[in-house]
């Protein structure tokens, strides 16, 4: 597979927004992307995706195929059931979903009680995990996931990343992530995007998804959260 690379640097109208940078995406690995408020990681995101941004990239994207993409905001329909909007991707190829891998997703993400009910009686949680499954149901690669986990409590947000882990293994991911711990369980690479560019942040050796309290993680997690508190300062 030709590796996913970004090259370039973004303007919004006549001001930088990142400076000239290179990512490239490690095929079949997860890489989580950090850095401070409004420094443009959901751009990134987007330009990856091919998708419209307020930004000009002066720059190009090489390796782009069609991704799965998990926005900030869940982005359901309101009109539609849960389990219709885990099946959005297939409606809009005109497929059907299989009814039996949506059903199972439901019941992985702990929404199996739900699949009838509408995006407006659901928790902020709760819709992001919905979001998760029809992120997940897709058989995409690469899978851009854009802070997947940020509404949900510890135990939810652990037990989804560990499904995540599990679905993806082997594909290429991009995370985009405020949270430090959370990258250093889940990447093979963990990228700091600042006002001066990407630099690449070391990584536990053992593989992910790695315990969230073992030695190496929480190491990890401190640098990261050293270096994002120095980032924003
Ligand atoms: N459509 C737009 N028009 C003008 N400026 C925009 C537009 N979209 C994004 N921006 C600006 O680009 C910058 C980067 O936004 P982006 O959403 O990529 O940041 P981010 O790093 O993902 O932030 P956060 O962590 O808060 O989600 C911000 O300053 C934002 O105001």
């Amino acid at each position: 597979m030709t590796p996913l690379v970004l090259t370039g640097s973004a303007w919004v109208e006549d001001r930088p927004l990142f400076p000239p940078l290179r990512l490239e995406l490690a095929t079949g690995a997860w890489t989580s992307l950090l850095g401070p408020s409004g420094v443009g990681k959901t751009t990134l995101l987007r330009l990856i995706a091919g998708l419209p941004t307020g930004v000009r990239l002066e720059g190009r994207v090489e390796g782009r195929r069609p991704a799965a993409l998990m926005a900030q905001d869940a982005g359901l329909l309101p009109w539609l059931t849960v389990a219709q909007n885990v099946a959005l991707g297939a409606r809009l190829r005109g497929e059907r979903a299989d009814p039996a891998r949506v059903r199972d997703l439901l019941a992985r993400v702990g929404l199996g009680d739900l699949s009838e009910r509408f995006p407006p009686a659901l928790s902020g949680g709760q819709r992001q995990r919905v979001a998760l499954a029809r992120t997940l149901i897709e058989d995409r690669d690469p899978v851009l996931l854009d802070e997947p986990f940020s509404a949900l409590d510890a135990r939810s947000r652990l037990r989804m990343q560990d499904l995540a882990a599990e679905l993806l293994r082997g594909r290429t991911v991009l995370m985009v992530t405020h949270d430090p711990g959370e990258a250093a369980r889940l990447s093979d690479r963990i990228l700091l995007l600042t006002e001066a560019g990407l630099t690449v942040q070391p990584v536990p050796a053992t593989p992910p998804p790695r315990p969230m309290d073992a030695p190496e993680v929480l190491a990890a997690q401190a640098a990261l959260l050293g270096r994002l508190i120095g980032a924003a300062a």
